[in-house]
């Protein structure tokens, strides 16, 4: 089924818990939370006090996506603050494996989240230990930014990846999805689409989501 996660980062922080709860009543599928630490990217977002303040009173899955070098310093205290699935970065640890390993341990659903520049088969020898894989569609940093063509064929590369290794992941895209590109990225194969400018610059929340659901097709 398609899930639509809504990226906090394009939310008004003043109003963080509102708008959490509004995206929540407008039927989202999962709350994406960017985590941003000025060096793997060069900007900063939030971090664990944010994510202790506001899982409570989230009941949808929280996908906490560290765009962090070195994640594991950090999966365990992110698991325990409430994240339910968990992306690092393959070009941001020595250790992808045991990393992976580690989130599992801390009882989350282990991602592994890849640049535009990373080619999928670098995947090849640890799509047994992913749940989720996401496909950057942008330059990971910033909001607001048009998703590259090119990462498009990745999704499908992705999901041949999955099927030939006998695997049910989640192929999640994230940057520049809206209701013009989302059809193209569920064609290819994604299943969980990141929306932020798309949902929060929306008055009508509700609608945006249900937009994004129709344009992505049924599956
Ligand atoms: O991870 C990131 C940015 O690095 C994303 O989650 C963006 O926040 C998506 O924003 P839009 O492209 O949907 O505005």
């Amino acid at each position: 089924m398609n899930k639509i996660a809504p990226s906090i980062l394009a939310a008004d922080f003043g109003q963080l818990k509102n708008e959490l709860k509004d995206v929540e009543a407008a039927g989202a599928d999962y709350i994406h939370f960017d985590v941003m630490d000025g060096a793997f990217v060069p900007n900063i977002s939030f971090g664990l006090p944010v994510l202790q303040s506001i899982a409570p009173s989230i009941s949808i899955p929280i996908d906490v996506h560290l765009m962090i070098d070195a994640p594991e310093r950090y999966i365990d205290a992110y698991a325990t603050a409430g994240a339910d699935i968990i992306t690092i970065h393959q070009e941001a640890t020595n250790h992808l494996h045991s990393a992976l390993q580690q989130i599992k341990n801390a009882g989350c659903k282990a991602g592994v989240a890849i640049n535009p520049a990373t080619p999928v088969h670098t995947l090849d020898a640890i799509i047994q230990d992913i749940d989720l894989l996401l496909i950057m569609t942008i330059n990971p940093g910033f909001g607001g930014q048009s998703l590259i063509r090119e990462t498009v064929k990745k999704i499908a590369q992705a999901n041949d990846l999955a099927t030939r290794a006998n695997r049910q992941i989640e192929i999640e895209v994230d940057g520049g999805i809206t209701k013009e590109t989302i059809a193209d990225c569920a064609a290819a194969g994604a299943n969980v689409f990141v929306a932020g400018s798309a949902i929060f610059q929306s008055s009508d929340r509700k609608k945006a989501v249900e937009e994004l659901r129709l344009a992505a097709g049924s599956k």
